[in-house]
């Protein structure tokens, strides 16, 4: 008993002395200011991917594991099954590109499929890599419809699905994009369905944003933020991906906040962030 008291004890004592944010108790459904929070340039973010890669011996199924189910946490808790009813109840068109931010939403589609929603893939360049063709056996064998096209006519989509998530390009994206994606891009902004946007709003500049690319309803920083999301406009900005060791946050001042109780996501409030200027640069 006493050496479980001094455990906890311990345990205790270096979350606040090596969580930023001392003395926050953060309750579930409640947002925290982002004021203080790093927002990762391109290279940092890349840095620390390849960092919890190769010092700390995660291995990229592992981390997409979690980063997709946050995902799927995220939209879970703001559309309800339920109020999802547009065409078949519950469905949704998760959009998943070339790179690591495609396979978070392969993840995603599996994950939101089990929580009883309706997810079809669109899914227009895969990888020959083993990790990505095993995410995708296994939506196959969930019965995951994937689209072989994304209709020009954006009232089927309008009509068939409830939301998009936006899994296209992350922190490596470079633009412009290139015609395939240039195309894709262009419907998306069209639809008019709540867009939601895994790490980076695809196209965007992952340091300075683009105010004439994709505006989400809802973006989910993985890990932290990128610059440009001190762009985003729209109503919800979530924080996922809660793998990140406390050594490693410290060493980049990353400065996260601590997540509630056993929460895999935690919303950030953005209104008293200083925000940069219109153009473009912070
Ligand atoms: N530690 C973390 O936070 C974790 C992060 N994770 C996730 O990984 C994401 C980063 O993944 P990533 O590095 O694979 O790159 P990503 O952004 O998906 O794009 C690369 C692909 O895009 C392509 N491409 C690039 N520019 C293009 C253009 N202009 N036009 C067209 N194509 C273009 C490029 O093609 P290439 O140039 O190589 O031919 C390549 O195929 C990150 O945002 C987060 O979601 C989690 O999974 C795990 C933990
Ligand atoms: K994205």
């Amino acid at each position: 008993m006493r050496v479980l008291r001094r455990g906890a004890f311990h345990c205790y004592r270096a979350f606040f002395n090596n969580n930023s944010a001392k003395h926050q108790i953060i309750q579930r459904n409640m947002a925290v200011e982002a004021t203080g929070i790093k927002f990762l340039g391109q290279e940092e973010a890349q840095n620390i991917d390849q960092e919890l890669f190769t010092e700390y011996a995660f291995s990229v199924d592992q981390l997409m594991e979690l980063a997709g189910l946050s995902c799927a946490h995220v939209v879970a808790k703001l559309y309800p099954k339920e109020t999802l009813t547009r065409g078949n109840q519950g469905s949704m068109l998760i959009c998943c590109g070339p790179g690591n931010n495609g396979g978070d939403g392969l993840v995603c589609a599996r994950h939101l499929k089990l929580f009883g929603y309706k997810p079809t893939v669109f899914y227009p360049k895969p990888t020959d890599k083993q990790l990505f063709k095993n995410l995708t056996t296994q939506l196959e064998k969930l019965d995951i419809p994937f689209l072989s096209y994304l209709p020009h006519e954006t009232s089927l989509i309008n009509d068939s699905y409830n939301l998009v998530i936006d899994a296209l390009f992350g922190f490596s994206f470079k633009g412009p994009p290139r015609q395939q994606f240039k195309e894709i891009l262009e419907t998306l902004k069209k639809v008019q369905l709540p867009l939601v946007s895994i790490d980076v709003p695809s196209g965007w500049n992952v340091e300075d944003g683009d105010p004439d690319g994709l505006q989400p309803e809802v973006l989910i920083s993985l890990t932290a933020p990128k610059k440009c999301a001190k762009h985003f406009k729209g109503k919800h900005h979530y924080l996922g991906g809660r793998f990140v060791p406390n050594a490693l946050a410290q060493k980049y001042e990353l400065n996260l906040p601590p997540y509630p109780g056993t929460d895999c996501i935690l919303q950030l409030k953005m209104d008293k962030l200083d925000k940069p200027q219109e153009d473009g640069k912070d």
